[in-house]
């Protein structure tokens, strides 16, 4: 017979659903899921998605259990929530986190539908983070580190500032990750792959890779799957001092691994010109004030690693209404397509080439959908922090544009009913 200890605070309730993560991890504790849960309420304020915040967590270490002891803990950890309102669509709604995914995604949303209410037609919409069998949506596995993606491309498009070094061109940059994870394999990956950005190093757990030509993320990824590590890549340096990986020279810093990578202690040494924040709370406070001593302009978690909850946002309205993301879109490029081959063709004579009718619904697919809907979210939540510090010059960084900007939207949504 065994015990856990579990928590899932909830921070606002401004607007409902709540919305956030539940974490595995043997080292979690009360105040970090207190202090978790208040940054997802002012993350969905700012970037103007309707949650209020909440996190959970399992003191466990799901490396320590075999697959169906997980599945039988997560499904009793699910009954524990449900019973308490802590898990439902229209209350509080997990997903994912550190020691998590859709797995246990998928475990919850059944567990709840088995055990909650009898009635319910949108049980599904319990978490999100699903498998796409389960009611899931294209995209979401990526979707933070989409996210950090547009984040940094927000900051380059914006003219009101120097750029990075005067650059906005982020093929000419080189970035470091720390963590590659879900969220820091995937930045990584799109940076390199689409922006042509150099990873030039890697920080890990066990260890550091540089290469000042670029990494090749793809393969690393493939290096780690196959040796359990990202260390001995071969065309990169190994070095098991992770700590030095974060102060090699860059223009782009993203740690993308846990809280605290930046503090006192090593903020002095940092010689990236933009931190992005994949990750939560990876600078302290007193880092920060070093940084910002030294040019160094940080864009905070809460806007940069906003791109799992936008994404979840659009999972959960698919599971409400039961419509495939993207089906209008479909059917109405269908009927496009049509129109257009039919009138070729009696123009033509000639009947249309089969492998050539469905170029027109290109871009109606849901993950187009899904990209072009968290770029909009994030362009719109960069635009409210860039506003304010233009309009308020007594504040000079992204993360007190980005509170101003969430305090005062949950502060309305009291206000409106009188709180
Ligand atoms: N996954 C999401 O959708 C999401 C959304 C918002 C925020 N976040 C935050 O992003 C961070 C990473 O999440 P994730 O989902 O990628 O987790 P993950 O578990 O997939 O990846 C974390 C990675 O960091 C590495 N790591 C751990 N400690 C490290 C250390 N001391 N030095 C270097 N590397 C270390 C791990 O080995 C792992 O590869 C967390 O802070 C999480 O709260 C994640």
């Amino acid at each position: 017979m065994y015990s856990f200890t579990g928590w899932r605070s909830v921070h606002s309730e401004h607007v409902e659903p709540a919305k956030g993560g539940i974490r595995y991890d043997a080292s979690a504790n009360a105040n970090e899921v207190e202090a978790l849960a208040a940054l997802m309420s002012l993350k969905c304020a700012l970037v103007d998605v309707p949650f209020g915040g909440s996190k959970g967590a399992l003191c466990i270490d799901p490396k320590q259990w075999e697959v169906h002891e997980l599945e039988r803990i997560t499904r009793r950890f699910t009954q524990e929530l449900a019973k308490r309102n802590l898990i439902s669509p229209g209350r509080n709604v997990p997903a994912p986190d550190m020691g998590t995914g859709e797995r246990e995604m998928a475990w919850m949303a059944d567990e709840y539908k088995r055990t909650g209410p009898a009635d319910i037609v949108n049980a599904n919409a319990c978490v999100t983070g699903k498998p796409l069998s389960r009611g899931g949506i294209a995209g979401r596995t990526e979707a933070t580190g989409r996210g950090v993606q547009y984040a940094i491309h927000c900051y380059l498009r914006d003219t009101a500032h120097a750029g990075i070094g005067g650059r906005r061109d982020l093929s000419t940059m080189t970035v470091t990750v720390q963590g590659f994870g879900n969220v820091g394999y995937h930045a990584a990956k799109f940076l390199s792959e689409e922006d042509r950005a150099k990873i030039v190093c890697i920080v890990e757990r066990d260890g550091v890779i540089s290469n000042p030509e670029g990494l090749d993320v793809e393969a690393v990824h493939q290096h780690r799957l196959r040796t359990g590590s990202i260390l001995r890549f071969e065309g990169a340096e190994s070095s098991p001092d992770k700590d030095r990986g974060l102060e090699i020279a860059c223009d782009i810093l993203i740690p993308a691994a846990m809280e605290n990578a930046i503090t006192i202690d090593n903020a002095g040494r940092i010689r990236a010109k933009l931190i992005a924040e994949a990750a939560n709370g990876p600078v302290s406070f007193q880092a920060e004030k070093i940084l910002f001593q030294n040019g160094v302009v940080i864009l905070p978690d809460l806007f940069v690693n906003a791109g799992g909850v936008i994404v979840s946002y659009f999972e959960w309205v698919k599971n409400l209404t039961h419509i495939p993301f993207g089906l209008m879109e479909r059917r109405r490029r269908e009927r496009r397509n049509s129109q257009i081959t039919s009138a070729l063709e009696s123009m033509t004579g000639r009947a249309f080439p089969e492998e050539m009718r469905d170029e027109f619904l290109e871009g109606g697919r849901e993950i187009d959908l899904v990209r072009s809907g968290l770029d909009d979210v994030m362009r719109g939540a960069y635009h409210r922090m860039a506003s304010v510090l233009t309009q308020r010059p007594e504040i000079k960084d992204f993360r007190t544009a980005a509170y101003y900007v969430a305090l005062k939207e949950i502060g309305d949504a009291y206000k409106a009913i009188g709180i």
